[in-house]
């Protein structure tokens, strides 16, 4: 009879009661108890929900306050040094390293592989130590052995954890591992006196390109912690790891998980001469999107599976299922036709618990839920919004010529200066403004229906005045209009696309309690109107400088959505060119002279193997190009970066012919402009000047040594001052003094060089 699991559940909860619970506490009106309470509750309902469904194991240890992979550094006591909290962090250390403090900086945040989920990166040094910390993990194990519950705990496995740190200068973070490996050691010892049978040990970055002395850590570290504790399930993910195949096969575990959404052809590798004491864990229900399975596709992949393994296969989601929405159940505003087609992290252990029951008792025994699964699959197949003849016609037509600006960068610069006339190292921001709880309440009320959509624009607008008053205020030279119209720079466009659709509580975590509610894609998208052109307008009618247009590119909006998984991504990809192409035209006919396309994910979306790079860069880019090559000469288009993770792609983004690139730099301290300098980066960069994520304000003397760091390695007439990033998370006040002396910073330099100029 197989076992049916899940690889983790969302924590957040189905109406992020974890981020409210979280941020009452960090604004002072929870305590600790109380947070902790919180946390239960929701610990107690998932635990609950997995048995329900009939799963064989509720899983513990994928809850976080903040990060998992957080958690885990707590856990083995390797707080960095400079926090001062030492090897025993309690919840407040926990949550000042992941925010910062007024002393120091917070904690890096990566993102999660190539998710939209964000970690916090271990500092690793050569003198960190390891000392398990017993007040994290080991109560959630009690608690859920209380209320009765066959567990399964999780945890990242120690390469994982030691690979996604940031080791010091000089430092290979192999170095650390058997310290480490002691306190696994210890940890997995004492789980298996606490009774639990099975640890699953997370080693994602077996999806990677690994070398030859990581590989050969696999070896070493699972031999070393296969006897310990319970019996442990190596669980990888987001990609293939047939490459790793014998060595796998060969380490001491009691079962290995493979991601069977992502790579479906690995199986075979592994399923023929699986050692007879090995379970294999097949991730056959998609935990990185909200469809349906095809269960009877599944079932023809797990009886063969069944067939091989016997007694040996597990059934599982293909990863942890924190990157859906947690209930499809609290969607009372979907079209129900394309409801059905969806089913969120509750529906999808229903999915698993369906499977097992197939394949335990046969499928006549489950046959009326496999025909209500299978009806819905077939009506997605021949929804007509999934197949839009004028659309699939556009994209067919696309020529070379679609993808090219009329004239090189060189010729467009000329054209751009002599209309927009900016000083030397201009200043501009990445798009929004604080997002006040007053402009959420606004728009919370417009989707309640009570303040009418005149009223709600009137607000809005009067939103944009006042930032466009400010930015003057400050002597920016690039205004923005500051997003405030925007719940999300993704859902927005979502909300006005056709062949989108979107959630009223499909909220997945970004990092900490920040969540993002992605939209869908179920169907070939266009354009039914301009998006954004009277909100520009009307920001430019209010000032004589530049008001810069703001659209989310296409691979945003593909990244950060829910998409569909009927039509290869590139060709959503040109679809969603084709429709933003569109609004940038109509943005330069109204009058607006430069258009920011924003695309932080290029990286998110690069494949996590080398050797699938170079196709995906080339769509990649063709599209950004597509959206952005449909104007004149003297039409300036950014574009804009966060996470400033892309040495590894310069040329990519060099092809991606922005006249203006803005990019996340301060926090990894203008390393990355190096890369530009060497590259020869031909077009103009705003290298963010300081880190948005934090309230703390950067003293001009940060703000100084970073731009100098900058003129050190580009030619001044190629840099902009920019933060890092959109200020929505942030408040006024930081806000404005940060931008203030931003603003002086660059005033300075600019006299500085004139100075320096020969008259
Ligand atoms: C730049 N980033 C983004 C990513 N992904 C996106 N899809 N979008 C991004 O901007 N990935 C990488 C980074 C991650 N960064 C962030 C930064 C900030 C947030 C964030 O603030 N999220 C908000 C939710 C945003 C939102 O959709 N707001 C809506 C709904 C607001 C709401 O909760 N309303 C309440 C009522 C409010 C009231 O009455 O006052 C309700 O509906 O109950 C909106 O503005 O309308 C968050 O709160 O977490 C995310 C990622
Ligand atoms: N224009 C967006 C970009 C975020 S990556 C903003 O400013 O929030
Ligand atoms: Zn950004």
């Amino acid at each position: 009879m197989p076992v049916a699991h899940i690889l983790g559940f969302p924590r957040i909860g189905a109406q992020r009661e974890l981020k409210t619970a979280v941020e009452a506490h960090w604004r002072g009106a929870l305590d600790e108890a109380g947070l902790h309470e919180a946390a239960r509750a929701l610990r107690r309902r998932h635990w609950q929900q997995q048995r329900d469904a009939g799963l064989d194991f509720v899983t513990v240890g994928d809850f976080a306050f903040y990060d998992h992979l957080h958690n885990l550094t707590a856990l083995v006591g390797a707080s960095p040094a400079r926090f001062g909290v030492g090897p025993s962090p309690g919840l407040a250390d926990y949550f000042a390293m992941a925010r910062g403090t007024p002393e120091q900086p917070a904690l890096a945040m990566k993102k999660w592989f190539d998710t939209n989920y964000h970690y916090l990166v271990p500092e690793l040094a050569a003198d960190t130590r390891f000392a398990l910390n017993r007040d994290w993990l080991l109560p959630e194990v009690r608690e859920a052995q209380a209320l009765g519950h066959r567990i399964k705990v999780v945890l990242p496995g120690p390469l994982t954890w030691l690979w996604l740190g940031e080791a010091e200068a000089g430092l290979d973070k192999l170095a650390l591992l058997s310290l480490l490996l002691n306190v696994y050691w210890v940890l997995l010892a004492e789980l298996k006196t606490l009774g639990v049978e099975w640890a699953q040990l997370d080693e994602p970055i077996l999806s990677l390109d690994l070398p030859a002395d990581w590989r050969q850590a696999f070896v070493t570290s699972y031999g070393e912690l296969a006897g310990a504790g319970p019996q442990l399930l190596l669980a990888t993910y987001f990609g293939d790891v047939s490459e790793h195949a014998a060595m796998l096969r060969a380490l001491p575990l009691a079962g290995l998980h493979l991601d069977l959404v992502r790579a479906p052809q690995q199986l075979a590798q592994f399923v023929d001469e699986w050692p007879q004491d090995r379970v294999l864990s097949l991730g056959i229900v998609d935990g990185r999107n909200l469809w349906r399975t095809d269960l009877a596709a599944a079932l023809t992949t797990l009886h063969a599976a069944q067939a091989a393994l016997g007694e040996r296969l597990w059934i599982a989601t293909s990863c942890s299922l924190q990157h859906v929405p947690t209930d499809l159940r609290l969607e009372r505003r979907l079209e129900p036709r394309i409801r059905n087609w969806m089913a969120f992290a509750v529906q999808k252990l229903d999915e698993l618990a369906l499977l097992k029951r197939a394949l335990r008792d046969g499928e006549g025994s489950v046959w009326r839920e496999l025909h209500v699964a299978a009806s819905a699959i077939a009506d997605r197949r021949r929804a007509p919004s999934t197949q839009v003849a004028a659309v699939r016609a556009r994209v067919a037509a696309l020529k070379p010529e679609h993808a090219r600006r009329a004239t090189p960068f060189a010729t467009r610069h000329v054209a751009q200066q002599a209309q927009l006339r900016l000083p030397k190292l201009p200043t501009t921001t990445i798009g929004s403004f604080p997002q006040t709880d007053e402009i959420r309440a606004a728009r919370a009320a417009c989707k309640a229906g009570t303040l009418d959509a005149a009223d709600y624009r009137t607000a809005m607008q009067a939103e944009i005045r006042s930032v466009v008053e400010r930015q003057e205020a400050l002597g920016i030279d690039v205004l923005v209009h500051g997003e405030p119209e925007r719940n999300d720079m993704v859902e927005y466009f979502g909300e006005q696309l056709d062949g989108y659709t979107f959630t009223q509580n499909g909220w997945v975590q970004s990092y900490g309690s920040r969540c993002v509610k992605p939209p869908v894609i179920h169907g070939d998208v266009s354009r039914p109107c301009a998006m954004t052109v009277e909100w520009s307008t009307y920001a430019q009618s209010l000032t004589d400088r530049p008001m810069k247009g703001m659209l989310s590119g296409p691979l945003t909006m593909l990244f950060w959505s829910f998409v569909r998984d009927d039509l290869p991504k590139r060709e959503v990809a040109l679809q969603l060119a084709l429709a933003l192409r569109d609004e940038v035209v109509d943005l330069e006919a109204a009058g607006i002279r430069i258009i920011q396309i924003d695309e932080p994910t290029i990286r998110e979306g690069l494949p996590l193997k080398q050797a699938d790079r170079p196709a995906y860069l080339e769509w990649a880019v063709q599209a950004f190009r597509i959206t952005a090559s449909g104007v004149r000469d003297e039409t300036q288009i950014h574009t804009h970066m966060c996470y400033s993770e892309f040495n590894d792609i310069l040329p990519a983004i060099a092809a991606m012919d922005a006249d203006v690139i803005t990019i996340e730099t301060s926090r990894a301290r203008m390393k990355l402009l190096d890369a530009f300098a060497d590259f020869r980066y031909p077009n103009d960069i705003g290298p963010g000047l300081y880190d948005i994520h934090s309230p703390r304000v950067p003293t001009r003397e940060e703000m100084t040594a970073l731009l100098d760091k900058a003129l050190a390695v580009l030619p001044a007439d190629r840099l902009w001052i920019n933060p890092d990033c959109g200020l929505k998370t942030r408040g006024w006040p930081e806000t404005e003094a940060a931008l203030t002396r931003m603003v002086a910073t660059a005033r300075a330099a600019r006299a500085t060089l004139a100075d320096a100029t020969p008259a």
